[in-house]
């Protein structure tokens, strides 16, 4: 759990969900009974300054503070803090990069870690045009992929559940699909050297979209440069270079936690 600051107070970065959830909760069975702030700190006994805190998720009430201003509220302790556990990881999450950057291998721990489905929208888009990547873009070339790749983002978004989804390398560089995931999850950029890039995929036998190329190993290295700017879009920049899949997936999972999101590092 994030700890507060020596006045108790939570800085914004890393105020829990569970807080910000609570504060949600407290306006809105505050408004509910008509009530403004001075008056249920007032009725409450606690200083309006405290309870403006409460609201905005900077507190962190005692169970006696909670019990009281449940009962001025017309609830229950247990209903205004009743959160939950996996709605902490209350958002999708997105991973973002190269061929080879370790976005299969570290999102399947991630939704593990989260208890959240995993999603592959390589695979998606395969599912849904019914045959191999491969053959995706040898009839209906890199537009008609990009079309499928969208579909696919719309599809996983209209599920409405917490999802972790490892993206194509090349998402980034279609402007509108590349939008709409950064607005609609948490993004993170995982990097690599373009030499890890292509002993990672050379490693695992299947070289698109570098295959019968003599200069395929140069021709990543621009492929990366073209898209860093993109790339670096994301909320979360995170190093796989000489690391574990297990040491990047707790750092973004600390990342979150830092920002009020997904489980507590600790
Ligand atoms: N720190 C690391 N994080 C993630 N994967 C790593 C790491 N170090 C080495 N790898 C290895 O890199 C290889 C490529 O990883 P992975 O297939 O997950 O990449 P990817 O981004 O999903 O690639 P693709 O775009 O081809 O689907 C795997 O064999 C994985 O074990
Ligand atoms: O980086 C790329 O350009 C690509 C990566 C793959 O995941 C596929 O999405 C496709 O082969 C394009
Ligand atoms: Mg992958």
């Amino acid at each position: 759990m994030p700890k507060p600051s020596p006045a108790g107070r939570h800085p914004k970065a890393r105020r829990p969900a569970l807080l910000r959830e609570l504060g949600r909760r407290l306006v809105a069975a505050r408004e509910a009974a008509g009530l403004s702030l001075s008056e249920l700190a007032q009725r409450a006994d606690v200083s309006r300054r405290y309870l403006t805190d409460a609201e905005a998720g900077r507190a962190n009430p005692t169970v006696l503070v909670l019990v009281r201003l449940a009962r001025e509220l017309g609830t229950t302790a247990a209903a205004l803090i009743d959160v939950p556990t996996h709605a902490r990881a209350e958002e999708r999450i997105a991973l973002v990069g190269l061929r080879g950057a370790g976005k299969t291998t570290v999102g399947r721990r991630l939704a593990l870690a989260l208890e959240v489905p995993f999603v592959e929208l390589d695979a998606e888009v395969e599912r849904q045009a019914g045959m191999a990547l491969g053959k995706v873009f040898e009839l209906h070339g890199a537009a008609g992929f990009h079309r499928f790749e969208a579909a696919a983002l719309e599809r996983v978004l209209a599920r409405g559940e917490r999802v972790v989804v490892a993206t194509g390398g090349s998402i980034a560089e279609v402007p509108q699909t590349f939008e709409r995931l950064l607005a609609t999850c948490r993004t993170v950029w995982l990097t690599a050297r373009p030499e890890e890039h292509f002993a990672r995929v050379a490693g695992q036998g299947d070289l698109r979209p570098m295959e019968g190329r003599p200069r395929a190993l140069d021709e990543l290295v621009d492929l990366l440069d073209r898209r860093r700017a993109l790339y670096g879009r994301c909320e979360q920049t995170v190093s796989t270079t000489d690391r574990s899949p297990d040491d990047v997936s707790s750092e973004i999972l600390a990342n979150l936690s830092r920002a009020g999101l997904g489980p507590d590092p600790d």
